[in-house]
């Protein structure tokens, strides 16, 4: 990068870390700044766009495939770019966050593609921000030991060398209050994403793969043209060839839902598929219409990728993804591994459904959030595809996916029980303290939960409430019960800041958007001298 181009312009309000310095160079940061300068207006404004686009599908605005890209829709000529090194088959994606340890079981995972995530699976703590991309630094230069677990030394460390790494970074509406440009928080998808591609985006190319994304949270045409627009500026910043960067969208909202085409268009130099990210999308729904009778979810429980409305979405997003040459990649199933062999076994025979369901759906791979569960995914895909790397050359011809058909919620609605408020009510107690503690991911009776479980938990008894299905008084007497028993089984748990956001985000008479952006600024920011 021409760095005599730039200045220093981002600031560093946090306490150096260990080998913090190896990434916040002065030259990362300028490269951060300068996305920040070229990129952030831009941003703000999409972000304003978001909310007046919630209230005016709060107010009874239809929502519909939009009739200005219907060009784009009915062209049959355009596609994505080839799949690049590393991503032609994606049988088996696994998820994690990208701490030392999980860096390190993923790579040894035997998944074709593991996600590091900053977003979901991450609580953005200024440690785990920057030692996650000390990490992803170390997995590249073979600084992680992964033959260290267990026996299988070799084979670990052969698995690890044909992982590809994806990134994904923060979502849009986030910022990096440590980092300030102009004496504002830097965008913290800028921050995940410039630091990655600074350190790492050559060097992965130097070793046959390149430097891939995944994009949370991408509501539109527009989000994603940004997107685009900040890849093509960061490529030419760091002498990078144009399309080097390649970006897969998991579509979880119910407004990308109906931009799918649009979205792999905008990118289509640097996509490289969709992903169906379902309780994220489960989410949307429950955020954008739930003051809608419609729109009301039964037990979260009882929500199975085989109802109606999300079939039509997975089917509708293996169509889009295959007509236009990208991969489908399917969910994550929240399950994972036990101990007590029984609940191992029902577990396994869930994620071994789920996966079959994908699969012959038409899906090119699988997602997973343990190693565990590596195996399953892949026998279930092996099954399907055999030698071929993907099952692109299915295009789906027999769907025919309407608005009705994606936004048809109401033919599962069934009232919700007291055992679906109460495990929504613990899950988001649980997932709210260990985020605060600086834990992105849980294991919580079973199952994975992660921000999206969080969101989707919060979101139900705020629409449960507003519904008046289930009553105030029995809501806070479980928040009294779920937070003393989290006291009692968690001493060190911060029962009072925990339920004070559970109240916040779940009792008021709006549904606030996302957790994240409150827990953070009033719990992970700690600022300290500015050290530029
Ligand atoms: C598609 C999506 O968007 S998913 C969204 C994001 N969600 C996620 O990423 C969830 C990722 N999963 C996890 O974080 C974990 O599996 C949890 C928290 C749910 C459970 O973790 P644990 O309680 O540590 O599980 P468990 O004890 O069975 O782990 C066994 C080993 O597997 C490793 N492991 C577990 N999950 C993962 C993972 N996702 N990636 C890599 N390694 C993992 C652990 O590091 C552990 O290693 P160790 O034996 O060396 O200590
Ligand atoms: O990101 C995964 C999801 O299901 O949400
Ligand atoms: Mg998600």
């Amino acid at each position: 990068m021409p760095t005599s181009a730039l200045t220093r312009s981002v600031r560093v309000l946090a306490a150096p870390g260990e080998r913090h310095d190896e990434i916040l160079t002065p030259e990362a940061l300028d490269f951060v700044g300068h996305l920040t300068a070229e990129f952030g207006g831009r941003r703000r404004e999409l972000m304003t766009e978001r909310r007046r686009q919630a209230l005016r599908l709060a107010a009874g605005a239809p929502l519909d495939f939009p009739l200005v890209t219907s060009a784009v829709r009915a062209d049959p000529t355009w596609h994505v770019a080839p799949p690049a090194p590393g991503l032609a088959d994606r049988r088996v994606e696994i998820t994690g966050p990208p701490d030392r340890r999980t860096t390190r079981d993923a790579l040894a995972s035997g998944a074709h593609v593991w996600t590091a995530d900053f977003a979901d699976a991450t609580a953005p703590t200024w440690a785990n921000v920057i030692d996650g991309q000390v990490n992803l630094l170390d997995a590249l230069a073979r600084r992680i030991d992964v033959t260290s677990h267990d026996g299988e030394g070799d084979r670990r460390a052969e698995r690890a060398r044909r992982t590809t790494i994806v990134v994904r970074p923060r979502g849009w509406h986030l910022d990096e209050e440590h980092l300030r440009y102009d004496d504002s928080p830097v965008p913290a998808a800028l921050v995940d994403f410039g630091l990655y591609l600074f350190h790492c985006g050559q060097r992965q190319l130097d070793a046959g793969h390149g430097p891939y994304f995944h994009l949370p949270e991408v509501a539109n045409r527009y989000e994603a043209r940004l997107w685009n627009d900040v890849f093509v500026g960061a490529q030419d910043l760091l002498g990078i060839p144009r399309g080097t960067i390649r970006a897969t969208v998991p579509v979880e909202t119910v407004t990308a839902a109906f931009e799918m085409e649009e979205i792999l268009h905008e990118l289509r130099d640097h996509g490289a598929g969709l992903q169906a990210s379902r309780w994220n999308y489960l989410f949307s729904l429950v955020k954008t219409f739930g003051h809608r009778t419609d729109f009301r979810l039964p037990d979260r429980a009882g929500v199975t990728m085989t109802a109606p409305f999300l079939r039509a979405y997975t089917d509708l997003l293996v169509r889009t993804c295959h007509r236009r040459g990208a991969h489908a990649i399917g969910g994550s199933a929240a399950q994972v591994p036990s101990a007590d062999p029984a609940a191992h076994q029902a577990a396994l025979a869930t994620v071994r459904l789920d996966k079959e369901v994908e699969a012959e759906a038409g899906f090119d791979g699988g997602c997973v959030a343990h190693p565990g569960l590596v195996p399953v995914c892949r026998e279930v895909f092996d099954g399907v595809l055999a030698d071929r790397p993907h099952q692109i050359e299915r295009t789906r011809d027999d769907v025919a996916v309407t608005a009705g058909d994606l936004l048809a919620v109401r033919r599962i609605s069934t009232p919700p029980t007291p055992e679906g408020l109460r495990a929504n009510i613990t899950a988001a107690l649980r997932y709210f303290d260990a985020w605060l503690r600086g834990a992105g991911t849980v294991p919580l009776d079973g199952v994975l939960a992660d921000a999206a479980t969080a969101e989707i938990a919060r979101a139900q008894v705020w629409q449960w409430l507003r519904h008046r299905l289930v009553d105030r008084e029995t809501v806070l007497r479980m928040l009294d019960e779920e937070s003393a028993s989290l006291g009692a089984q968690y001493p060190w748990a911060a029962v009072e800041e925990v339920r004070a956001l559970f109240e916040r985000t779940c009792l008021g008479i709006e549904l606030p958007a996302s957790f994240t952006p409150d827990a953070y600024s009033r719990h992970l920011v700690r600022h300290a001298q500015a050290r530029a």
